[in-house]
């Protein structure tokens, strides 16, 4: 393991490499986590003052049992099998609700990992030397649901790699069942070609672990990969082995030729991931794994997070865009509803009455009138605002908006809050109920 992650002279204050495992079902994402969790406890144990065990959690909310400790589990806060039978759901749709519903908590469950993976400020003390600072978790470890698209292609999912993704470093581990994905060119395209789309559709640096490797090496799966005329040859291979087998003389000219022209085009996707074999049962191929995590993290740091910056801050002028196109629509609205009565002012004779602005041929103080007659000298000045024939009213109309549209404004902003994530649980929340 890069030594990166924990400081020589002190405890590692470096924040934690969130570790997303996701993998298609069965391909040994429990086991390798379970692997992987082993491994950093026995670095924590041997040298518990620099390095803290990995935070861990579980987010696949039908796993009967775990086999490690989670710091974190989805079922203590989500009952999935009375989710299924609240909602009258299926098991899909059962995991899929139960993550909306977990994704509710996402702002919880983000300050907890911050308040424990990341370096907390000094507390005021009285000693004269501070005691050490606790040394951090070098990972945060996640389980995810062997249903890949409940996790990659739902809102929640989507909430809580962004949450994660926003305060850590993270990567994606897409774990690969070796000896099933390497029995045929088109089985192993068909999950080179998955683990694109998440690579797309998250847009986190990712490591494809060729697990199970005590069974069937990666060897074969990395040379589809980096030489693209042996992955011709294995099909072509393929193609004489069908025919020969009276099986293949229809579909193998098509089929052959779009597997070819695929690895053609996957050939760049290639050169951006990092490949690794792992044997979760033996636990070979484990240091190799963290290397390949380290790398990730240096990548993610220098690619990843100004690209997530950039999202973020376009994100932000987009909603203060929408935020003051509201305002306006809203106060053009106001106006023509207040044009429509008549009064040429916001109900200013019911204000009148029930106490609220005083009309302005009414000054009620001093400075009201002082206020007026400023306005009547400015009146030539001023120009636009609502098509007033009473340019004097249109004056103090129109400061009387600026004051509305502020105050608006400053409720919006307000409204709209520091995280988007959690405003979109809050609306799964809702869409829940
Ligand atoms: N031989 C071998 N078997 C493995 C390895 N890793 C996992 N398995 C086996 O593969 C099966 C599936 O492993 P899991 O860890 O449950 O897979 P998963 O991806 O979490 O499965 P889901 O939770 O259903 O998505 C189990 O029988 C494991 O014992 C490995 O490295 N070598």
């Amino acid at each position: 393991m890069a030594s990166s992650t924990t400081s020589s002279t002190g405890p590692s204050q470096q924040p934690p490499v969130a570790v997303i495992c996701v993998g298609m079902a069965g391909s040994g994402k429990t086991t390798f986590i379970q692997r992987i969790n082993a491994h950093l406890h026995e670095k924590h144990q041997q040298s518990p003052s620099t390095t803290a065990p990995p935070y861990v959690l579980n987010l696949d909310p039908a796993v009967r049992s775990v086999p490690f400790d989670s710091n974190i589990d989805i079922r203590d806060s989500v009952n999935y099998k009375e989710v299924m039978k609240q909602y009258n759901l299926g098991p899909n749709g059962g995991i899929l609700t139960s993550l909306n519903l977990f994704s509710t908590k996402i702002d919880q469950v983000m300050g907890i990992l911050e308040k424990r993976c990341l370096p907390q400020p000094p507390q005021p003390t009285t000693e004269p030397q501070q005691p050490p600072p606790k040394p951090l978790p070098s990972h945060i470890l996640l389980d995810t649901p062997g249903q890949i698209e409940v996790f990659v292609w739902s809102a929640s999912g989507t909430i809580l790699l962004s949450a994660l993704a926003s305060s850590f470093p993270t990567v994606i581990a897409y774990i690969i069942d070796t000896p099933r994905t390497t029995a045929n060119t088109s089985t192993f395209m068909s999950n080179m070609l998955y683990a694109i789309s998440i690579l797309y559709k998250t847009r986190l640096p990712m490591i494809l672990v060729f697990n199970k490797t005590d069974v069937k090496d990666e060897s074969e799966a990395v040379e589809w990969m980096r030489d693209f005329e042996a992955f011709q040859a294995a099909l072509r291979k393929e193609e004489e082995d069908m025919v020969e087998g009276g099986s293949g003389s229809g579909g193998g000219g098509y089929m052959g030729s779009l597997l070819n022209s695929m690895s053609l085009v996957l050939e760049e996707f290639y050169n951006a991931l990092s490949v690794v074999g792992v044997s979760s049962m033996t636990g070979e191929g484990v240091e190799g794994f963290f290397e390949a995590v380290e790398g990730k993290r240096e990548e993610f740091e220098r690619d990843y997070k100004p690209e997530l910056a950039r999202r973020r801050a376009e994100a932000e002028t987009q909603k203060t865009q929408v935020r003051e196109q509201e305002v306006s629509r809203m106060m053009g609205d106001m106006a023509v509803s207040s044009k429509a009565k008549g009064t040429g002012r916001y109900g200013a004779g019911a204000a009148g009455k029930s106490g609220g602005r005083p009309r302005r041929e009414e000054p009620e103080t001093v400075s009201d009138a002082e206020a007026m007659d400023e306005d009547e000298s400015e009146e030539g000045e001023e120009e636009g605002g609502l098509e007033d024939p009473d340019d004097e009213e249109m004056t103090e109309d129109a400061m009387f908006e600026e004051g509305l549209k502020a105050r608006y404004e400053a409720a919006l902003r307000e409204q709209q809050g520091p995280a988007a994530s959690v405003r979109s649980a809050e609306y799964i929340k809702r869409s829940q109920g």
